[in-house]
């Protein structure tokens, strides 16, 4: 039997979801998974990342990280993805990537892959929930399994609750209002254990 293959996809401007993706890239391996934890690429205008020094900080800081590729789409057998609020929905960043596997797509290589999905907003309410599904619907499209939390665990509870995928609240000095270390690593290891008994590896 081969390991398992996860490919931890986040985008972050300011380290909120690279955080979430840690934890999840840390209970992956733990649940005997082979990971890898990718970033989605910037690309936006250098001048806007200059005005924000806690953007400009965060994005020296993950240099080494790798980029996803579709390579990595191809060779995932699962994804987790981690990606922030903007307005309701996923970065224009993160859509360029989904965007991106069109080819993919076409070839049905994105069919039975398991996803699951986490983001982050400055507000309670503030579209976390919304974000998530955004993401799932391009999901729907590609064939792939979508496996959410649901109320699987107590972990999730204590997190706020979102059973679409953890969702954490974020102040304008990235301190995480919610304890959600162990419901991401909940969702990571389920979606690991999801991802197992699909691939069939
Ligand atoms: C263009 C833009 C739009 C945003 N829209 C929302 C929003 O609709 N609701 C909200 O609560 N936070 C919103 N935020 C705040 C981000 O969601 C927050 O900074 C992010 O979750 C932090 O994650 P990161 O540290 O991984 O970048 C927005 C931020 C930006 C830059």
């Amino acid at each position: 039997m081969t390991m398992t293959k996860m490919a931890i996809i986040y985008y972050s401007s300011t380290g909120t979801n690279y955080q979430l993706a840690q934890w999840a890239e840390e209970a992956a391996k733990e649940a005997g998974a082979e990971v890898r934890l990718l970033k989605v690429p910037e690309n936006a205008p250098q001048a806007a990342i200059e005005q924000n020094p806690a953007w400009k900080k965060h994005l020296e800081a993950t240099e080494h990280v790798p980029e996803v590729t579709n390579d990595d789409l191809e060779w995932a057998d699962g994804y987790i993805f981690s990606v922030p609020t903007r307005f309701g929905n996923v970065p224009s960043q993160v859509k360029s990537v989904l965007d991106g596997a069109g080819g993919l797509w076409f070839q049905g290589k994105l069919i039975d892959k398991v996803v699951s999905a986490m983001s982050s907003a400055q507000n309670s309410h503030g579209g976390q929930e919304q974000t998530i599904t955004n993401l799932y619907t391009t999901m729907f499209h590609w064939g792939a399994i979508v496996a959410t939390p649901g109320y699987s665990d107590d972990s999730i509870f204590a997190a706020g609750g979102n059973p679409y995928g953890t969702s954490v609240t974020v102040d304008g000095e990235g301190n995480m209002q919610e304890d959600v270390e162990a419901a991401v690593k909940h969702q990571a290891k389920r979606t690991v254990d999801i991802t197992n008994r699909i691939a069939n590896n």
